[in-house]
């Protein structure tokens, strides 16, 4: 087992003790609801007649069944405000805090809880959602549960777990023009596999993830659990603390130097022993797009659909499943594929910067014939810090829609899907048959200028040719 790790001393530290089971009972300093997970876990609560024990360690925020075009209420779709009315009754009942639509601070909630400064260096961070591995990007050990566990949350801000093995994955040198965080992730998930992750946290160190920004930071956490970790994390340094520095839920006044100094000393040590460590070379890191229903099923945009003879034994099965599916072939270049609507957006890319990126490439062009491409920002405030840089001008003038925030068509648990054998050119997460809201829709995960690219040109496209 890994030691001198930060995993380890947060672990350490949040343990409450060792239960008969030989699990850890884990202290959750914050917990986030959405209103997809958090229904059935109040209802369970209920039965047994307990209460929310720190109502204020929950924080709520709406974001899966936000409808992106007319929010007024009730919701068009009634299940929605079904599951938006439920949230909004058990926020209430139990004290709990709510970011609700038009509260300028409602977005998704691994968008919303960072922008709020919630989300802190050495926290243990819950929520029903696989994408909570996102708040690692601060240092903090986060990860999604399921609704019983959310249940067990609400009930004693505790759960049941086993610790997990730490693998070190380092990353050194300067991203060359062109190549993104998202390219980062989706090159890392390539090359250890979607279930090479499990049974680890993985801790992103070296040089590369130094120089990121926050939100590049949160781009590569939040995509950990698609390689299969639960957890990932990039140790807080000076950059984690300018971000969180002043935002509402941050410490204040002398609280907050003591806050860098223990935010500091959580850092691996130097000596720290992992249970794996893998290494790259991030001038090799080429810009990277899905061709499959996997996000490890990626290639550079450069390269063609892998050949069966060209994929290891055990990935041919699901190979053969993806070209019947996605209609591609084996030995067909990526880029030239036709693309049908452009997604902008989700809690991977749905940031501020993102946006920027993906205008630069927009400015000047025009979304070509026949495509639909919309822009989600991932959080009220994105909206409004786009709008006052002239961001959705860019958009709109090139023909790309500007919506209100949520997940929109990362999930299409709202109106924002894809209609039969669409193909979409997707800043998400996920390429899972029948993902974006149409059973045979199919999806090419991507970065955010990418995503631009394909909208200009209609088709799959190797950014740095516009940059
Ligand atoms: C709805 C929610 C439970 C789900 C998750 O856990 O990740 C969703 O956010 C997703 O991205 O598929
Ligand atoms: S944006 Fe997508 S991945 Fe993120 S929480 Fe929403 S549905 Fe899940």
């Amino acid at each position: 087992m890994s030691k001198g790790t930060l995993f380890d001393k947060v672990w350490d530290l949040h343990t409450v003790g060792t239960l008969p089971s030989g699990q850890t009972q884990l202290f959750i300093g914050l917990h986030l609801i959405h209103e997809v997970t958090s229904p059935q876990a109040f209802a369970m609560l209920q039965e047994r007649g307990l209460k929310v024990m720190f109502p204020d360690r929950t924080i709520a925020t709406v974001d899966h069944i936000v409808p992106t075009t007319n929010q007024a209420r009730p919701f068009v779709d009634a299940l929605a405000e079904e599951m938006m009315q439920a949230l909004e009754k058990n926020c209430q009942d139990n004290h709990i805090r709510f970011f609700n639509i038009g509260s300028g601070n409602q977005g998704i909630v691994h968008v919303m809880a960072p922008e709020q400064g919630l989300t802190q260096p050495g926290m243990t961070i819950a929520c029903g959602d696989s994408h909570t591995s996102t708040h690692g990007a601060f240092g903090a050990i986060a990860f999604g549960i399921g609704t019983s566990q959310v249940r067990d949350v609400l009930a004693s801000q505790t759960l049941a777990l086993s610790k997990l093995k730490v693998r070190k994955i380092e990353v050194n040198g300067t991203l060359p023009t062109g190549v993104y965080a998202k390219d980062v992730i989706l090159h890392i998930i390539r090359q250890l596999g979607v279930t090479g992750g499990v049974g680890y946290a993985y801790e992103y160190a070296g040089t590369t993830f130094e120089q990121m920004s926050m939100e590049e930071r949160m781009t590569i956490c939040n995509m950990s659990i698609e390689g299969g970790a639960r957890c990932g994390y990039v140790n807080p340094d000076l950059v984690t603390f300018d971000y969180l520095k002043g935002r509402p839920f941050a410490p204040q006044g002398s609280d907050w130097d003591e806050a860098v100094a223990w935010w500091t000393s959580l850092r691996s040590n130097t000596d720290a022993e992992y249970d794996d460590v893998v290494v790259f070379d991030a001038t090799e890191i080429p810009p990277t797009v899905t061709w499959g229903i996997t996000p490890g099923q990626g290639i550079a945009i450069d390269q063609t659909v892998p050949t069966p003879e060209e994929l290891p034994e055990k990935e041919r099965a699901i190979a053969a499943e993806a070209y019947q599916y996605m209609d591609l072939h084996p030995g067909q270049p990526i880029v030239g594929t036709k693309i049908d609507v452009c997604f902008i957006g989700s809690c991977t890319n749905g940031r501020l910067s993102d946006l920027q990126e993906a205008a630069k490439v927009a400015k000047g062009r025009h979304v070509a014939e026949g495509i639909k491409a919309f822009v989600v920002p991932g959080s009220e405030q994105v909206k409004q810090q786009a709008e006052s840089e002239g961001l959705d001008r860019i958009f709109t003038a090139a023909g790309f829609e500007w919506r209100e925030p949520g997940c929109s068509m990362c999930l299409a648990m709202n109106p924002d899907k894809l209609v039969g054998r669409q193909i979409s050119a997707s800043s998400s997460n996920r390429n899972f048959k029948g993902r974006q809201g149409s059973s045979s829709g199919r999806t090419l995960l991507m970065s955010p200028a990418m995503v631009a690219a394909a909208a200009v040109t209609g088709q799959v496209t190797d950014v740095r040719s516009l940059l």
